[in-house]
């Protein structure tokens, strides 16, 4: 827990504070912000986790609730100092329908901005994606690339479309008068992947390599650079540029960050064996074993075959023609923007980043068995 030296006086509400990143948000927050009076945790679907964290000196508030209902997010934003806007359907899989990804990542994005305007909470944090720049369905490369990299920003996919709705909306927010006549002061920020501890495709891949015999089989040339981010400096840009953008409102507000760190670049498929070699798999093949097109093939009859099963059941393997194409894509950044304007610094080194990955890789290995 935080050191309390400091006043507690500040009310924080994280929306989908039960997910991957948004558990991370929590604990962070708890651990690094010394002025949380009260922690609300909005999500649609509540931890069982939560109650071990209602023991601290801060008051944690768990809130089941809806964000693409106006009146449930109204409700809890109220007299929240801050707001970290992390809810989100976050599929690429085609498990949820076009509609549901937008009325979820875009207009549950619109009532967390209205509800900010309308009970006078002056300050929002969006959990923005890479995917909002790329990569494009041309399959530019984006390499190393920052805030400013020029980049034809293309999408047709449901996911990407919606977060660059939303984080467009977050954006053109920043300056609206808040109730009692303050500004509402909004930032967003990007994650390129996210790997870490609670990592549900992580899981998947390790299952699958099980399944194969301990074995992965090569589908992406190791050329090819994905961007990764660990979990928990993500957490923590979360919880720096909340507690900054208080301070720096002029130079922060409006503005867009990539989260980074020191995480290698790598092929997609050759940074997870960063973790899943430690738990005893083994990534066949120093080049794809088939050739794209079969590949692409391959994911076209994933295609067809969810929407032929769709009446029947939920059919949504990882390999279908945006994966595919995505993890086919260079896409990585080198940028000290969030550096330069509120003074980041990654808290966990790539080795901690990593040993904490293995690890619970392996706990998670122990309790499969
Ligand atoms: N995972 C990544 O690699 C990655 C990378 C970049 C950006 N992001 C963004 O980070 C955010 C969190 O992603 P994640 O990977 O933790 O996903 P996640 O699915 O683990 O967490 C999302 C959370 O939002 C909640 N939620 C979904 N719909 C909701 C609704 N209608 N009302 C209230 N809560 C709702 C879910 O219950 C879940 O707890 C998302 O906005 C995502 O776009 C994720
Ligand atoms: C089946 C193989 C081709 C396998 O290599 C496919 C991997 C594929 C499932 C992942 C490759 C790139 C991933 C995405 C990337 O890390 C960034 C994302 C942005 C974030 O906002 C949400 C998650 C994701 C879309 C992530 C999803 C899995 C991949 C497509």
């Amino acid at each position: 827990m935080a050191d309390s030296a400091q006043a507690q006086e500040l009310v924080y509400l994280v929306t989908g504070g039960c997910g991957f990143l948004g558990e991370h948000v929590v604990r962070m927050l708890l651990q690094q912000e010394p002025r949380l009076r009260e922690l609300r945790i909005f999500d649609l679907h509540l931890g069982p986790w939560l109650e071990e964290l209602k023991t601290g000196p801060v008051q944690v508030t768990a809130i089941q609730g809806d964000v693409t209902q106006a009146h449930e997010v109204a409700a809890a934003v109220a007299g929240a100092h801050v707001v970290i806007h992390t809810a989100g359907l976050v599929d690429v899989f085609g498990r949820a329908s076009p509609e549901t990804i937008h009325a979820v990542n875009v207009q549950g994005t619109k009532n967390v901005i209205e509800a900010c305007v309308q009970t006078g909470t002056q300050f929002l944090v969006y959990t923005s994606s890479m995917e909002v720049v790329g990569p494009n369905i041309k399959g530019h490369p984006f390499y190393r690339g920052n805030e400013d990299t020029p980049y034809e920003a293309v999408h047709r996919h449901p996911y990407p479309r919606s977060k660059a709705l939303a984080e467009q909306l977050v954006l053109e927010a920043n300056g609206r008068k808040v109730r009692g006549g303050l500004p509402l002061v909004t930032c967003a920020l990007r994650p390129t992947g996210i790997y870490g501890e609670g990592h549900q495709i992580m899981r998947d891949l390790y299952q699958q390599g099980l399944r194969l015999g301990g074995r992965l089989f090569r589908a992406i040339p190791a050329s090819v650079e994905h961007g990764r981010v660990y979990v928990g400096n993500v957490a923590w840009m979360h919880v720096l540029v909340a507690r900054e953008l208080q301070e720096r409102a002029a130079l922060m507000g409006g503005q867009v960050y990539f989260c980074y760190d020191k995480s290698p670049y790598k092929s997609y498929e050759d940074f997870n064996m960063e973790f899943l070699g430690p738990c005893g798999l083994r990534l066949v093949g120093t080049r794809p074993l088939l050739p794209y097109w079969l590949l692409m093939l391959l994911a076209f009859l994933n295609a067809l075959l969810q929407w032929l099963l769709r009446p029947l059941l939920l059919y949504a393997p990882l390999l279908n023609p945006y994966t595919l194409a995505m993890a086919n894509t260079t896409f990585t950044v080198s940028t000290d923007k969030a550096q330069r304007h509120f003074g980041y610094e990654p808290l966990f080194s790539w080795e901690e980043s990593r040993t904490r990955t293995v690890r619970w890789m392996q706990t998670m290995d122990s309790s499969a068995q």
